[in-house]
């Protein structure tokens, strides 16, 4: 038996679809959902990411703005112009991509973005509202996943789900998604003794260590729905994730791919959202003139 392949990409366009929907509902408020993608430095990837960003944005109807500053800027300068985004009525999502140059100290930046513009849902008061239960902004990639097994009728209640790797950014917020929507969460580390044991109790398995191959078939129980967050450059060029594909779809019932799954995901939360925060900031507009 072959995995159902999880097609991102085909999911990430209806997302879209919908946030077109929403773009046209408030520009007949006369509002235009705006982001802005702030990029300090040259990294190759990251100006790839920031590119695909933008065009998702413009397809879907948004306004987005990108600002490229040297890699040779202060903490201080960024922190200017972050400032200056908070205070922008035009700017309703500012996401400072990351990793950020060396000399920054990158808490501090995303702590200096106002919380109802974090769009990353990065801010510490946005973990904190996720982590009670009350999330303002979910971090684009476990809402992206989230959305994917929701659109898969993949059930959660009850479900033992395991998530490997803990970042701020993927792993920790994806168990507290996993958490509110009913499945017994394990969160595995670089520590974690007999890795395999713990995956193969899972009938969601979220991996996302930046470290390819990590999961292997022999550690996949059968049937499982397999998500895999990683993307990875080979030194040949290629580009996989952090599960060994070909061996875990001969075990899994579903697998995301490496182009193509949660990847494109990830962008098209992003506009949900900026369509959020710009549809909160209409409606907070609505009740002050009232
Ligand atoms: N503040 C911030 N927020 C981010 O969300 C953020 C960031 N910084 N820094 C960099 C990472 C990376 N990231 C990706 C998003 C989409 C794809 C994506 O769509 N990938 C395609 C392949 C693209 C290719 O061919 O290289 C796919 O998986 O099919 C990849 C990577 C967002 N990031």
């Amino acid at each position: 038996m072959s995995a159902r392949i999880i097609d991102g990409k085909a999911l990430s366009d209806s997302v879209r679809a919908e946030v077109a929907e929403r773009v046209k509902a408030l520009a007949a408020q006369g509002i235009q959902p705006g982001l802005a993608v702030v990029l300090v430095g040259e990294d190759p990837a990251s100006q790839v990411y920031v590119r695909n960003k933008a065009a998702a944005c413009e397809k879907a109807g948004l306004h987005s703005r990108v600002i490229r500053m040297g890699e040779d800027t202060t903490e201080a300068e960024l922190l200017d112009v972050v400032r200056q985004l908070n205070e922008d009525s035009a700017i309703h999502g500012i996401l400072v991509q990351l990793p950020l140059p060396g000399h920054m100290n990158t808490a501090k930046v995303i702590e200096t973005i106002a919380a109802h513009k974090d769009v990353d849902g990065f801010h510490i008061s946005n973990a904190g509202l996720l982590m009670t239960g009350k999330p303002l902004f979910r971090p684009c990639t476990p809402y992206g996943v989230m959305r994917m097994l929701e659109s898969e009728g993949v059930p959660l209640r009850g479900a033992e789900a395991v998530i490997v790797g803990a970042s701020n950014i993927v792993g920790k917020p994806m168990a507290m998604l996993l958490l509110a929507a009913g499945a017994t969460v394990t969160l595995c580390n670089s520590k974690t003794r007999d890795l395999g044991a713990q995956t193969r109790r899972a009938d969601v398995l979220v991996v996302a260590t930046g470290r390819p191959g990590i999961v292997t078939g022999d550690m996949i129980k059968p049937g499982a729905v397999v998500i895999d967050v990683g993307i990875n450059r080979l030194p040949d060029g290629r580009l996989v994730g952090d599960v060994d594909f070909e061996s875990a779809r001969q075990v899994a019932g579903a697998i995301t791919p490496v182009p193509g799954g949660v990847g494109p995901m990830t962008i098209a939360m992003l506009l949900v959202n900026t369509i959020e925060a710009a549809e909160r900031s209409a409606a907070g507009a609505a009740l002050q003139t009232q």
